[in-house]
């Protein structure tokens, strides 16, 4: 396998109540092929949520160890918390020839770009910023304090939306998902994919 073989990397940000969550829910379960990065996280765990499938939840030591170990491909303090993509998983699944998603903040993007410039870098945004505040209440996770420290990150994250390939208005779960799934298509078709794999037919063939 040539490493243009590898899967596609795609990251999805945006602030949070975006609905990042929501959109990429939709997206796999019409997707079923990607894969999705479960990230590990100092938080502690919102009701209903479960380890490894919403995060891996971690103590503030473990998580310094994994940093010091080198086992994230990047990692982020967001409002009080650490949050970090296990890097292994992330490397197995790309060497696998699968794609896959990370869903993460904004710091932690601009991180993974400078290691992936090929990722497929994919913002998500609110129709309006009334919106945004009615989706992190709405959903009845946060605190009030939580609520305005998130949404006064949400500003600084919108503004770095430039260093992304791609930005999306999350007004209907269904239309921010069909959008996603476009791109990833297309970037499939990308002309230096596709012609590394023919380069390989040919070189088989001769
Ligand atoms: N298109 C939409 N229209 C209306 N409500 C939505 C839409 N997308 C998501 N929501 C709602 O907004 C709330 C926040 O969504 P979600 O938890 O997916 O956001 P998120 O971006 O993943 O947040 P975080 O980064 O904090 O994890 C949820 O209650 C969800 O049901
Ligand atoms: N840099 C990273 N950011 C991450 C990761 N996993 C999630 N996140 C982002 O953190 C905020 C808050 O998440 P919440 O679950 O507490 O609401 C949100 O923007 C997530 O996308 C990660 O591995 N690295």
């Amino acid at each position: 396998m040539t490493s243009k073989d590898r899967g596609i990397l795609i990251v999805l940000s945006g602030p949070s109540g975006v609905g990042k969550g929501t959109v990429c829910k939709a997206l796999r379960s019409c997707t079923p092929e990607l894969i999705y990065s479960v990230s590990a996280t100092t938080r502690e765990p919102r009701e209903g949520e479960v380890e490894g499938v919403n995060y891996f939840f971690k103590s503030r030591e473990q998580f310094q160890q994994l940093i010091h170990d080198d086992q994230v491909l990047e990692w982020a303090e967001y409002v009080g918390n650490y949050y970090g993509t296990p890097r292994k998983f992330v490397e197995d699944t790309l060497n696998a020839g699968k794609d896959i998603i990370l869903e993460i903040e904004v710091q932690g993007a601009l991180k993974v770009k400078q290691k992936f410039a090929e990722g497929v870098f994919i913002f998500l945004l609110p129709p309006s910023m009334d919106e945004l505040e009615n989706r992190i209440v709405g959903r009845g996770t946060e605190s009030e304090e939580s609520i305005r420290s998130r949404m006064s990150v949400a500003m600084d994250e919108i503004r770095l939306m430039e260093h992304y390939d791609y930005a999306i208005v999350n007004d209907r779960v269904e239309n921010a998902c069909s959008r996603i799934k476009s791109i990833i298509e297309a970037e499939h078709c990308r002309k230096d994919r596709v012609v590394s794999k023919i380069k390989q037919w040919m070189a088989e063939v001769n």
